[in-house]
């Protein structure tokens, strides 16, 4: 029996350092996870649920608009007391503290003396990506909340089923009949800022780059000049393409596209080798035998019947035998998943009343549009995403 010193000796131990790699990372902290439940009291728990986690939100969020971690990280993020903060930042001294300390309960960030904290790398993330920061922004409490918040009553009402309809789900069910989510986040202006910037954290957090993924020589290897080599489909703000331009700096001039909504597109400042095209993926493709056509966390906002129609106008548009369809997304395993793919699945049921797919699920989905055929899952150990590689045969 190890006494509770030494387990607290050794878990000081652990490797947290950038000798480890990502997947190793996450496995160790899905362990400590684990370990962390078996401690638990069921009231820690509930707690931890019911008042915890809704207070640090809080707690983070007006320290955000406070200013305190952008003057933080602009200080050198040096240990500071709650009276340097607010004379940083003008907020009052006693409610900073009280707002730091509960960060610090939680370490988060770390008293270091009586009422003085040092910064952690989450901290300084909060300073310095203004992306990461927005998550705590609209994104939460007009977009994710109102949705968790009605799920319980929603599934309820429905007679405890599987939501499967995009227009008469949850959603509805908040904001009203014939809403729709991408009209939602569109009709705010700093909503549909923070949520592109949360697409960005999650593309950046959450799935590794498709480069890495997938092997883009097979893109460029016998591509035919005189039409676009990639298509990046709802590409948002052109991350996904950014990555691909990385790799291959030296593509011609519009041989990448760029397709989303228009209000998503306006104004973009984006690399010139990249051209922006506006296009609602529920109409006729326009780009027609592109090398390939990138998906990425596009359709799994989509129950099947509606993935099914963006996927059968994406096919109308290949060249069978030369173009492909590229579907990034995580890939749900059946056995044992991860919270990453977990979370994301309750997140597109409380909002599309769509869902997270298993290999089997896109292999079932693809057979049933004419003259597609999946030729490969492509995915890196231990990480959630994967690549599904779709041929057009005929
Ligand atoms: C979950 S986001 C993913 C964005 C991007 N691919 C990424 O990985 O960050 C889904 C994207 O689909 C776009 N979208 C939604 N409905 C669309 C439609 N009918 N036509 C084209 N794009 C659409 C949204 O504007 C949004 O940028």
């Amino acid at each position: 029996m190890v006494s509770v010193d030494e387990s607290i000796s050794r878990l000081g131990e652990i490797d947290t350092g950038s000798s480890l790699s990502e997947s190793e990372r996450l496995r160790l902290s899905n362990a400590l996870v684990a370990a962390l439940r078996r401690v638990q009291s069921p009231w820690d728990i509930a707690c931890s649920h019911g008042w915890i986690e809704l207070t640090t939100i809080f707690a983070i969020k007006s320290l955000i608009d406070a200013g305190v971690f952008t003057k933080w990280a602009e200080q050198g993020s040096k240990p500071l007391t709650a009276n340097e903060f607010a004379e940083l930042t003008g907020a009052d001294a006693v409610l900073l503290a009280r707002l730091l300390r509960h960060l610090a309960a939680q370490h988060l960030i770390t008293e270091v003396d009586e009422d003085k904290y040092a910064s952690t790398p989450w901290a300084l993330s909060l300073g310095t990506d203004l992306a990461l920061s927005s998550i705590y922004g609209t994104f939460y409490h007009e977009i994710q909340v109102p949705l968790a918040a009605s799920m319980p009553s929603f599934l309820k009402e429905i007679g405890f089923k599987n939501p499967t309809d995009v227009k008469d789900g949850n959603f509805q069910r908040v904001h009203g009949k014939n809403s729709t989510f991408f009209d939602f986040v569109a009709s705010s202006p700093l909503r549909n800022k923070d949520f592109a910037n949360a697409m960005d954290c999650h593309a950046r957090g959450n799935i590794s780059p498709w480069p890495e993924v997938y092997d883009t020589r097979n893109l460029t290897d016998g591509a035919k000049l005189d039409r676009p080599l990639v298509v990046d489909v709802g590409g948002s703000k052109g991350h996904d393409l950014e990555k691909f331009l990385d790799r291959h700096s030296d593509v011609l001039e519009g041989s990448l596209v760029l397709q989303d909504l228009p209000h998503v597109l306006e104004g973009l400042a984006i690399n010139p080798a990249i051209t922006i095209c506006p296009h609602d993926f529920f109409k006729p493709q326009p780009v027609k035998g592109a090398r390939a056509y990138y998906f990425h966390i596009v359709l799994h906002d989509w129950p099947d019947v509606q993935a099914s129609e963006i996927l059968r106008l994406t096919a109308e548009a290949m060249e069978p035998g030369y173009s492909k369809i590229l579907i990034h997304e995580d890939v749900v395993s059946v056995r044992d998943p991860s919270v990453q793919a977990t979370v994301a699945d309750m997140t597109m049921m409380m909002c599309f009343s769509s869902a997270e797919r298993t290999d089997q699920d896109w292999q079932r989905l693809i057979s049933g549009i004419p003259g597609l055929q999946v030729s490969k899952i492509w995915r890196k150990p231990y990480t959630i995403g994967g690549i599904i590689e779709v041929d057009r045969i005929i």
